[in-house]
């Protein structure tokens, strides 16, 4: 199942989103309510197009919390240390996780602006996990019982300002840091998803890899995380960049595809 969050005239809702077989297109099926943390929703009689007017997919969350996992991936690690950034250093075997505030989502398509006091700004195309229900505490079996779904997220980051501050706060966490989107897809292949990402039309294969390899897997991060915080419904976990991250600038397009769930685009701004 894939459910959506969109605008119709400007009016927030929620929507299954559909495969019309004979129509060979998919729509949003509008929904009456919010549904996650186990609420009732049914569905409103009206359905639209995706590129109906007047029609626009949001971010599917707008979470009360994000975390992040860093050098979750060895190539990724590999990577950073290649390209100067070893003073981001950790054991592989702790975890490294930071925070983005709800203020930093943008949705599909919604520009990611590029603040002034940046000159060096990055894409990181992940996997989103995004949770179901009240965890605390939760151990790694039954971690997944959790999760509602999964969605596409760029950890957009401002490497200059990474170096210079060591909490990560402006470097993650300014507005637009979190594209999610296009929607929550419930299932999953989520031991080994394929994420790849394209910049300006061309693939780049460098960035790509699957969830596979990730150092701490999706279960871990839920039991390791939620053994210090509570985590609530639509809290969302980006579970790291597979591999190489690199420049994002004024006027580029950003598109992170994850097999099985779809592609995230956003375009750059100056802000
Ligand atoms: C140091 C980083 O910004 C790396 C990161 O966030 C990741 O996904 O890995």
């Amino acid at each position: 199942m894939r459910i959506a969050r969109f605008s119709h005239d400007d009016v927030p809702q929620y929507a299954f989103v559909q495969y019309d077989e004979a129509e060979e297109k998919d729509y949003l099926v509008a929904l009456d309510g919010y549904p996650l943390g186990g609420s009732r929703v049914n569905p409103t009689g009206e359905r639209y197009a995706l590129d109906a007017d007047g029609i626009r997919l949001l971010a599917p969350i707008i979470p009360s919390k994000i975390y992040g996992l860093a050098k979750n991936y060895e190539a990724h690690a590999q990577f950073m240390h290649e390209a100067g950034h070893s003073e981001i250093a950790h054991a592989p075997e702790d975890m490294m996780i930071f925070m983005k505030p709800s203020t930093s989502v943008i949705g599909p398509d919604d520009p990611i602006v590029m603040p002034g006091a940046s000159h060096d700004m990055n894409y990181e195309p992940e996997v989103a996990v995004v949770i179901g229900r009240i965890a605390k505490n939760v151990p790694v079996e039954r971690a997944m019982d959790y999760v509602l779904g999964f969605t596409c997220t760029n950890d957009v980051t401002l490497r200059d300002l990474q170096k210079l501050d060591p909490m990560w706060t402006r470097a993650k966490g300014f507005d637009t840091a979190c594209p999610l989107g296009p929607w929550i897809q419930t299932e999953l292949n989520w031991r080994d998803a394929r994420i790849s990402f394209s910049l300006n039309g061309e693939d780049v294969p460098e960035a790509s890899g699957t969830t596979a390899n990730l150092i701490h897997g999706i279960p871990e991060q839920i039991a390791a995380i939620s053994s210090y915080a509570t985590l609530l419904p639509g809290d969302v976990i980006l579970t790291g960049t597979p591999h190489a991250s690199g420049s994002l600038k004024p006027g580029d397009e950003a598109v992170v595809h994850v097999e099985g769930i779809g592609s995230l685009r956003n375009v750059v701004v100056q802000g």
